[in-house]
């Protein structure tokens, strides 16, 4: 079993309100990037990490990644306007894996059994994702009112790694950008061709270091994280 891993991280951070890209931000003295990359890092089953760039970042990730050191980084390349276009650039630099992970970088709490798990779905099915169901009740409004609440027992809060097989979600982000449609995950695009994707229920500490409070999550999550 084996899979090459894609790793956006080319965003700006905005809502983090860090003045930088929130990959760089450190959590006990190591960058939220190496967190992430360090889990692929120890894999043996990842073959390669494909980490998805700002342009005028590119020496400041070579140089984490000599200092930390993340040996498998495989391609830095450049990022997009959106996700979806990172993520692109990302597949198109994929070699020699028939299954690939899409992951985001501001995700570091990511486990290694699930990365395996999902690996395995993916073979199985083409497409797996980790997902938590929703402890929260959804409602959909506009212009301040409340329009529906979504009946909550089918729905799931979806996260990252997104596990496929490379030549299917390749079609499906080429089929996007003819159409013109961005979604905010990859899952999205292969859904929206009719194919099956297959949830795994993933960890509620799984988070996506988003705003300023996601930061005194992740020092929680830290502090009682096994690897540490
Ligand atoms: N054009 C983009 C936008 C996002 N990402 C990456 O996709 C992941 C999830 O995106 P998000 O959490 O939204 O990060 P940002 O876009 O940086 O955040 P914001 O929307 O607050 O600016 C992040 O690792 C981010 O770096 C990317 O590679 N290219
Ligand atoms: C891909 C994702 O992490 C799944 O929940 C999420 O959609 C990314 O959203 P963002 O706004 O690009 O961070």
């Amino acid at each position: 079993m084996e899979y090459q891993v894609v790793i956006p991280a080319a965003g700006q951070g905005k809502r983090m309100k860090a003045g930088m890209n929130k990959q760089f931000i450190e959590l006990h003295h190591q960058p939220i990037i190496v967190h992430t990359l360090k889990v692929f890092e120890q894999d043996d089953w990842c073959q390669g990490i494909i980490v998805v760039i700002n342009e005028a970042e590119r020496e400041q990730f070579h140089t984490l990644f000599e200092q930390f050191p993340i040996k498998k980084v495989v391609s830095m390349v450049s990022g997009g306007a959106e996700r979806q276009h990172s993520v692109y650039n990302g597949l198109k630099a994929v070699k020699n894996s028939e299954i690939v992970l899409i992951h985001d970088g501001a995700r570091p709490f990511i486990t290694m059994e699930k990365i395996h798990e999902l690996v395995k779905e993916a073979e199985e099915h083409g497409a797996a994702i980790l997902a938590v169901p929703m402890k929260d009740t959804v409602k959909r409004a506009f212009d301040g009112f409340v329009a529906e609440t979504v009946e909550r027992s089918s729905l799931w809060a979806v996260q990252t790694p997104q596990a496929f097989r490379i030549s299917l979600v390749l079609e499906a982000h080429e089929q996007a950008r003819k159409d013109g449609y961005v979604g905010t995950d990859d899952a999205s695009l292969v859904e929206r061709m009719g194919k099956k994707v297959k949830i795994i229920e993933g960890d509620y500490r799984n988070i996506k270091l988003t705003t300023p409070d996601d930061l005194l999550f992740a020092e929680a999550i830290l502090s009682n994280w096994p690897s540490c």
